[in-house]
């Protein structure tokens, strides 16, 4: 059985070096959780109060400015992180693709490195080996495949990353974007193994400022803001109330045309 059951979740960072005098100024900036400065250390709240029940089948969203606190719920979601104070249970095997780069080895070949990486998310060596050829035809890389990952630019490290990825075959699916560097011929191709690849994963939680990438992959979505979970439901509606929140918050109606 595939579910994740949060109660009532906390994430505090503590902050050891931080300079308190400059923070007891009060100057906020508009991103980010609550900075604590009431106890010895400052702490950012990046999670706070959250309350969540995640069942097989699930495709959510994850939506929310820059230090809202998706990053550190989708880890919270993958066990990486225990919640200070409330509690977390996780049931199933979860994938988490974080840094597409996380799990890659620069000194050896590409094809070690789709074995590594497979490895890395939970698949077995003989089911990557089996991949291999199907991953290798995906990424465009050629010889490349049999020189050392440090030779690669940015774009190509990205391409043997989305290939393994995307053969994976995981219970849970935690996915924060990080497409940046491949271009956008390849992003097109990518596209229809992302969409198969939710289809067969059991539960799938990706974070993006991709409308059109949300939209496409999920269902359900979560407005993450200043660490709290402002709204859940459908993800046109909560899409639609972000953006519009957004554009307010920007001190804008709408786009500006050039
Ligand atoms: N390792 C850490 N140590 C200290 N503070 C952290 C750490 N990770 C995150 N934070 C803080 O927690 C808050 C939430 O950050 P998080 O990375 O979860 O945001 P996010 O919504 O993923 O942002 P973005 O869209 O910019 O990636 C921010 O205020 C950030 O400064």
């Amino acid at each position: 059985m595939v579910n994740i059951e949060v109660r009532d979740a906390y994430v505090d960072f503590p902050i050891f070096d931080a300079k308190t005098r400059s923070l007891k100024k009060k100057v906020f900036g508009k991103v980010g959780g609550k900075i604590g400065t009431g106890a010895k250390v400052p702490i950012i709240e990046a999670l706070r109060d959250i309350t969540l029940s995640l069942r097989d089948g699930d495709r959510v969203a994850l939506v929310g400015h820059n230090g809202a606190g998706k990053s550190t719920l989708l880890r919270l979601l993958s066990g990486i992180y225990e919640p200070t104070r409330g509690t977390a249970r996780i049931r199933g095997k979860v994938a988490p693709v974080f840094d597409l780069g996380v799990g890659m080895d620069p000194e050896v070949s590409g094809y070690e490195n789709i074995v590594i990486r497979g490895l890395f998310l939970g698949m077995t060596r003989a089911q990557m080996r089996e991949r291999a050829d199907d991953i290798a035809e995906f990424t465009e890389l050629g010889d490349y495949l049999h020189m050392p990952l440090r030779t690669y630019s940015a774009g190509m490290r990205v391409r043997l990353a989305l290939g393994v990825v995307t053969t994976i075959d995981p219970e849970i699916l935690i996915l924060d974007e990080g497409l940046g560097a491949v271009d956008a011929a390849f992003i097109a191709k990518a596209r229809q193994r992302m969409v198969d690849l939710v289809e067969r994963s059991g539960m799938l939680v990706f974070a993006s400022h991709s409308d059109e990438l949300l939209l496409e992959l999920c269902t359900t979505a979560i407005w993450m803001d200043e660490g709290t979970i402002r709204e859940v439901g459908d993800v046109r509606d909560v899409l639609a109330a972000y953006k519009g929140h957004r554009a307010m918050w920007a001190g804008g109606v709408g786009t500006v045309g050039p």
